[in-house]
């Protein structure tokens, strides 16, 4: 007996061994010769398949074998045990004729016993070369890798998700508060939105007043605007008014991993809802449901489409005067499924703006009610400077405000605190001062650029502040006193801003030299080359005339029709191109002739500014003024 391969010892212990080891080492050993042959069998199937016919007639049943053994008539016969097949040559037969072939069972421990004590020659071989070898291990690594990379796939969604195996639990994630002692006096700022929900507490207060008469309730209402700006404390007031319970929950609760638990999170919250009524629904996020179903990059997605579905389910179930009222809250009406504001489900929006002046003004006062406020600070002031703020901002920022004052051992909240806050809010933490280094200067130098250029440029917001104290992330700053409203922008001012945006490289540039210029202008740079962008593309301000050369911009990930986007042709974006530089280049080179031509001042100004690290606008421009006057002779000097 020749030993070739370590396959072939396990074998070879399976006939002579019963040692417990050894034969589980065979088991395995026979395990993965099972698998190598399922892939043997893959590999060489569509090979053989042509020689089938001509092989039966060397073939021989294991029957025959067996029988023509008892008859002694075997010659020598090969067992080849990874094959399971015997090549047997008979006696008395030709030398030269073909072997029959027998296949054999796997499990025939007395085969070899058998034809030893018939007198035939035994040998054992096997039919695993080399290549065969190396086939099966790397049939073995592909199948290892395939595993393991099966195990990470499952170890991370676990953990991502936290509670991928909470399955079934659906733990109902919802609120209820009986009471939310929230009225409408506590909203302050979106008048319109507040007349058109009213209507909704007298459905909750008074149902028969509609019924009577056979209007029909509506059942769901959509409040549509930007975070922060006071959906959730609408919703939350309208219960409070009507004395009924509030229910909420956020549509990104519903998207879980697994499909089924959204809906079932549907179905809870509507039973509990039902049991309680009249009550109302608060769905915050409802986008996060309700996006168009089929949409988006890598098509739709199956839970919450079901959650979906389910939601649409339960609102269709109602019954018409059943006391439930759905209120849904989104900042992106646009990418809501059609089905959901169709009769009967949300088909009523109001809209949650921004609040203006009188808005701001009105949401100041209701969040300065339970704070000790110093009468000398003037809400009215606070409101005009704050333009784009939403309630959200506004209250975090008379927090803030509070805060400052609590830290700072102070009875009341005065106008610094409030300053301090609104700077705070708008621009981030104030950081430590830089101490006197190259650095330093080349801050102060940028921005007194942005702060004299605007300031000599004629329709630019007035400068309210200039600091080298560092505020979230930015080394320093430039503060304007906003216009009155976010409103209309004349070309003639978006040009200014521009033009004051570029200040600071100016400055940079012809004060250290164009090789000294900083990274620090990158902000400034590309928010001017949006502005110019959208002067050229949406506004018509340029020399390609009123045209819209870009739809609204929107993220591919949406869902909707995400792929219109470049709606022009490779020539007209060159164009685009060469007009938004000329405007660009055209504003820097006004900039830094104004940085130039106040060479003096500026130079002036920065030391004052090194020195006392913030200057403000009414003395920014007091300094301006004094320099510029007695700078004539000195600029020869410096020039
Ligand atoms: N119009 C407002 N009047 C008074 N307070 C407001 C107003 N808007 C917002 N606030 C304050 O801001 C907080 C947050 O607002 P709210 O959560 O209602 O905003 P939202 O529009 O629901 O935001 P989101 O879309 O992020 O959920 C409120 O709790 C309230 O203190
Ligand atoms: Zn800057």
């Amino acid at each position: 007996m020749k030993q070739k391969s370590s396959v072939n010892h396990s074998y070879l212990s399976r006939f002579n061994a019963n040692s417990r080891q050894k034969a589980k080492k065979s088991q395995k050993m026979s395990h993965l010769r099972k698998l190598a042959a399922g892939w043997m069998i893959l590999q060489t199937f569509l090979v053989a398949t042509p020689t089938l016919a001509q092989k039966a007639d060397n073939q021989m049943s294991y029957g025959q074998f067996l029988q023509k053994l008892e008859q002694g008539d075997v010659k020598e016969v090969e067992l080849d045990e990874t094959a399971q097949r015997a090549r047997v040559t008979l006696k008395g037969e030709d030398e030269k004729a073909p072997q029959k072939e027998v296949v054999l069972f796997e499990n025939n421990p007395r085969l070899s016993s058998r034809i030893t004590k018939s007198g035939a020659n035994l040998e054992v071989r096997s039919s695993l070369d080399r290549s065969a070898t190396a086939s099966i291990l790397l049939n073995l690594i592909i199948i290892f890798m395939l595993l393991g990379a099966l195990i990470m796939i499952i170890r991370r969604s676990a953990g991502a998700s936290g509670q991928a195996f909470s399955f079934g639990k659906s733990k109902a994630r919802f609120q209820m508060e009986a009471k939310t002692g929230i009225k409408f006096d506590d909203v302050a700022g979106i008048e319109e939105a507040k007349e058109e929900l009213q209507e909704v507490v007298t459905f909750l207060k008074e149902p028969e007043k509609f019924t009577a008469i056979g209007a029909k309730i509506p059942r769901g209402m959509l409040l549509v605007g930007p975070p922060g700006t006071g959906k959730t404390l609408l919703a939350k007031a309208i219960a409070g008014e009507a004395g009924v319970p509030f229910f909420s929950i956020s549509g990104s609760e519903f998207v879980e991993m697994f499909v089924g638990v959204g809906a079932s999170r549907v179905r809870d919250l509507f039973k509990k809802a039902k049991e309680n009524a009249p009550c109302l629904i608060f769905i915050d996020e409802i986008d996060a449901v309700g996006r168009q179903r089929g949409a988006g990059i890598g098509g739709g997605n199956d839970e919450r489409e079901q959650t979906l579905n389910q939601l649409l389910t339960e609102m269709d179930g109602f019954e018409g005067n059943s006391g439930i009222i759905v209120i849904a809250a989104t900042n992106r009406p646009d990418v809501l499924d059609q089905a959901l504001l169709r009769p009967g489900r949300f088909d009523r929006q109001v809209i949650v703006d921004y609040p203006d002046y009188q808005g701001r003004l009105g949401i100041l006062e209701v969040h300065s009610r339970n704070k000790k406020i110093a009468s000398e600070v003037s809400l009215e002031a606070v409101a005009r400077r704050t333009p784009g703020f939403t309630g959200a901002d506004l209250a975090n920022l008379l927090n803030e405000a509070a805060i400052f004052t609590a830290r700072r051992r102070k009875e009341a909240v005065t106008q610094k605190e409030i300053n301090d806050a609104i700077d705070r809010v708008v621009a981030g933490m104030e950081g430590t001062p830089l101490v006197d280094s190259k650095s330093k200067r080349l801050i102060a130098y940028h921005e007194i650029g942005h702060a004299i250029v605007a300031t000599v440029t004629p329709n630019h917001d007035p400068v309210e502040k200039v600091t080298i104290i560092p505020r979230g992330g930015a080394g320093g700053l430039t503060w304007f006193t906003p216009g009155e409203e976010l409103g209309l922008e004349t070309k003639s001012k978006i040009l200014a801003q521009i033009t004051s945006t570029l200040g600071g490289r100016a400055a940079e540039e012809i004060i250290f030299g164009k090789d000294e210029i900083t990274q620090g202008a990158g902000q400034d740079i590309q928010m001017l080359t949006s502005m110019a962008r959208k002067m050229v593309t949406k506004f018509g301000m340029s020399d390609l005339g009123p045209l819209a050369l870009e739809g609204q911009e929107q993220p591919v990930f949406l869902g909707n029709d995400s792929m219109q986007r470049s709606e022009y042709s490779e020539a007209i974006s060159s164009r685009i191109d060469n007009q938004i530089r000329a405007i660009v280049l055209q504003c820097y080179d006004n900039a830094k002739k104004i940085i130039r031509d106040n060479r003096y001042a500026i130079d002036r100004i920065t030391d004052i500014l090194i020195e006392k690290e913030s200057i403000d606008g009414e003395e920014f421009r007091k300094l301006v003024k004094e320099f510029s006057n007695s700078s004539e002779s000195e600029l020869m000097v410096h020039s």
